[in-house]
């Protein structure tokens, strides 16, 4: 029994339907030690042969026996395992990988084996110098000779420690020198007790063998034993063959990537782009609703509940009477609490206190002849937040507090504080009892300026001081809402449904609005506007996914050549897929880390510039935004990489090594 046994080969190419018969029924035994060459014409089907011998090729009739077993070339994984551990290859055109350098071409083989890291570093390098390159390490592929990249092919063929060289014309394309010393390599492989096996159209080269077979219409001709196979060894390999792991496969896509760094870089920042959108949007986004919560928060209490008439009976949402407010207000008699139902509120449970209230939509104030016009006049309730006003106190009796906006521009900006103290007109049209017009008005001492900032400015005197005046014009003077203050924070919201499920002769009679209910609708307009961003934010990640699609792909066209090289090197089909989406994940990472760093710079700026507008953060990126992002880069890079790893990984290895 030999080492590797042919038996009956029959291969043949079919164009369409027509068949061309290639190997006619090869028998052939060899025996390690031996160094056969093929030889044969051209077009004889001696690649052919080889490609059936080194278990690349799983498409012909016939057994293959090695060490007694047959090869099921039927079985992916069976040809995979033999081309990992049994099979070295040396090819004319070398087959490096262009973007390794020496040592790593090496590597890509022993990383298929259990030896530790730096064993197999050790074992490149050793194997390096064995070929005579041991001073060009650092070198890549295109820096070296043509005698000098077969050496690295030699060494790389070597490094798994196969039983069988297979060397496909591998002096073809070098000079005599060179030629003469692969043969001597060749030469000592045998005699190491290897079975190396080449295909030549060289007499010189064939006459350094132990034997000859002549390759003839498709069947073995002559075969001719020039000397006794080299005496094998009982050498013991030192490791075992194995898996290529999924860290070597990132390494490799991680290289890959650096090679081409420049064009990786413009790729990874197209990427970043859509995914910066992502981040700075969700910044955007909170930061937009923070502020309105500060805004709205720090204006009013939390804790109170604005109550107003229900002109419809009818039981309505916030949304709802707001609406029925709007179509009331010419009408500004239907919308008066009576005593009584001030004092309906008083007794809802939970209540802590109720205090009646005015609120005016159009008023003027004067001063010293100066008139400036406002929208909101109210008076001043629990409802405001403590801190609402930012310089001097609540109003009390015949005094007023207008808006930091109104006192500039009744005065200056840089003397409107001293306005403090003076007394100014106040005057707005308000109704009698039998819904007349009348006109309002009266003189009241300044003693605060309240900042209403973005949210609405504000002009308040109290309650007695308000019904005065309006006693003084002959106007109605009930009030028109009513400051509901809750106990505690958590009842405010089934305060505020018992209000407004209050019924007066079957029919509803209050509304009522919290800070909630305030916050929920301008959260609206905010969600509105976040779709919108998110929409945006979406079609630049499109954007970014066909970018990776597309470089994947040129990726893969790119490295037909290397798919081939690595799948007879013994890598499944398996890992070919995965060195893609590794690629793709790691250009997704990057692109997210980039991403990052300009949104976290934009956001910086952003801020900066902002700040001196509203004096808040409006770009707040959290943690929970970043990991989203990351997260959406792998996701996206992944499904980005999923159709060119494959078809990357079912390439055919033989048409990929001869893509140029
Ligand atoms: N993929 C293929 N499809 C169709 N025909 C093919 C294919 N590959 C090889 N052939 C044909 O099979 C025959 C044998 O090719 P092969 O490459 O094995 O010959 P060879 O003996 O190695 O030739 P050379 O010495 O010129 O390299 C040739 O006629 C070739 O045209």
């Amino acid at each position: 029994m030999a080492f590797l046994e042919l038996h009956d080969i029959h291969k043949s190419y079919f164009l369409g339907k027509e068949e061309f018969p290639v190997l006619n029924g090869i028998d052939l035994d060899f025996e390690l030690g031996e160094f056969v060459s093929i030889l044969g014409e051209s077009g004889g089907g001696k690649s052919t042969l080889m490609n059936i011998i080194g278990g690349l090729d799983r498409n012909f009739d016939g057994e293959v026996d090695v060490n007694g077993q047959p090869l099921d070339h039927k079985k992916e994984k069976q040809l995979d395992d033999y081309r990992r551990g049994t099979i070295g290859y040396i090819y004319q055109s070398y087959n490096l990988i262009t973007h390794l350098n020496i040592v790593d071409n090496v590597l890509v083989s022993l990383n298929m084996t259990d030896l530790s890291k730096s064993a197999r570093k050790q074992r490149a390098i050793e194997l390096l110098q064995k070929v005579g390159l041991g001073d060009q390490l650092k070198k890549h592929p295109n820096q070296l000779s043509g005698g000098q990249k077969q050496r690295v092919a030699i060494a790389r063929a070597l490094a798994s420690d196969p039983e069988i060289v297979i060397a496909d014309e591998p002096t073809g394309a070098l000079d005599s020198k060179n030629t003469a010393e692969v043969l001597e390599l060749l030469e000592g492989i045998a005699a190491d007790g290897k079975l190396v096996i080449t295909v030549t159209h060289s007499q010189n080269v064939a006459n350094h063998g132990t034997r000859i077979v002549q390759l003839t219409d498709g069947k073995i001709g002559e075969d001719t034993r020039l000397k006794e196979a080299y005496p094998t060894n009982d050498h013991q390999p030192e490791f075992k063959p194995k898996i290529l792991s999924a860290g070597a496969s990132y390494r490799n896509a991680f290289q890959h990537l650096s090679y081409n760094f420049w064009r990786n870089s413009l790729i990874m920042l197209g990427t970043a782009i859509g995914l910066f959108a992502v981040l700075l949007f969700s910044g955007v986004g909170n930061g937009v609703n923070a502020f309105i919560q500060d805004q709205i928060n720090s204006m009013i209490n939390p804790n109170s509940i604005t109550v107003l008439k229900n002109p419809t009976g009818k039981n309505l949402s916030t949304t709802e009477l707001q609406q029925s407010l709007s179509q009331y207000s010419s009408n500004p008699s239907k919308l008066l609490l009576s005593d009584h139902q001030i004092n309906t509120l008083k007794k809802v449970k939970n209540v802590d206190k109720v205090e009646a209230g005015y609120q005016f939509s159009a008023f003027t104030v004067s001063y010293n002849g100066k008139n400036n016009s406002g929208q909101s006049l109210q008076t001043w309730t629990k409802a405001y937040a403590s801190d609402t006003i930012k310089t001097g106190h609540a109003p009390k009796n015949n005094e007023i507090v207008i808006d930091k906006s109104q006192a500039i521009a009744l005065s200056s900006q840089k003397k409107y504080k001293s306005l403090l103290g003076k007394t100014v007109k106040l005057s707005f049209a308000w109704v009698d009892k039998n819904n007349n017009p009348v006109q309002v008005t009266g003189n009241l001492k300044i003693v605060g300026f309240a900042n209403g900032g973005q949210a609405g400015a504000i002009t308040a005197t109290n309650y007695s001081t308000m019904r005065n005046l309006l006693n003084n014009a002959n106007g109605a003077t009930q009030a028109n809402f009513a400051s509901v203050n809750v106990k505690n924070a958590d009842k405010v919201k089934s305060v505020s449904k018992d209000i407004r499920n209050t019924k007066e002769n079957n029919k509803y009679v209050f509304g009522a609005i919290t800070v909630g209910d305030i916050l929920d609708t301008v959260n609206q307009y905010v969600s509105i506007a976040s779709i919108v961003l998110a929409s945006i934010a979406g079609i630049s990640l499109i954007v970014s996914a066909l970018m990776i699609i597309v470089s994947m792909y040129m990726s893969v066209s790119e490295r037909t050549k290397e798919i081939g090289i690595l799948r007879a090197l013994g890598e499944r089909k398996k890992d070919i897929r995965r060195l893609f989406t590794a690629e793709s994940i790691l250009i997704g990472l990057f692109s997210a880390v980039l991403a990052l760093v300009l949104a976290y710079a934009g956001s910086l700026a952003l801020n900066h510039v902002l700040y001196g507008i509203v004096k808040f953060n409006m770009v707040q990126i959290t943690w929970g935004n970043v990991v989203f992002t990351f997260v959406m880069a792998i996701v996206i890079s992944f499904l980005a990489a999923l159709l060119p790893a494959r078809r990357a990984s079912r390439l055919n290895p033989i048409d990929a090594l001869s893509a140029d």
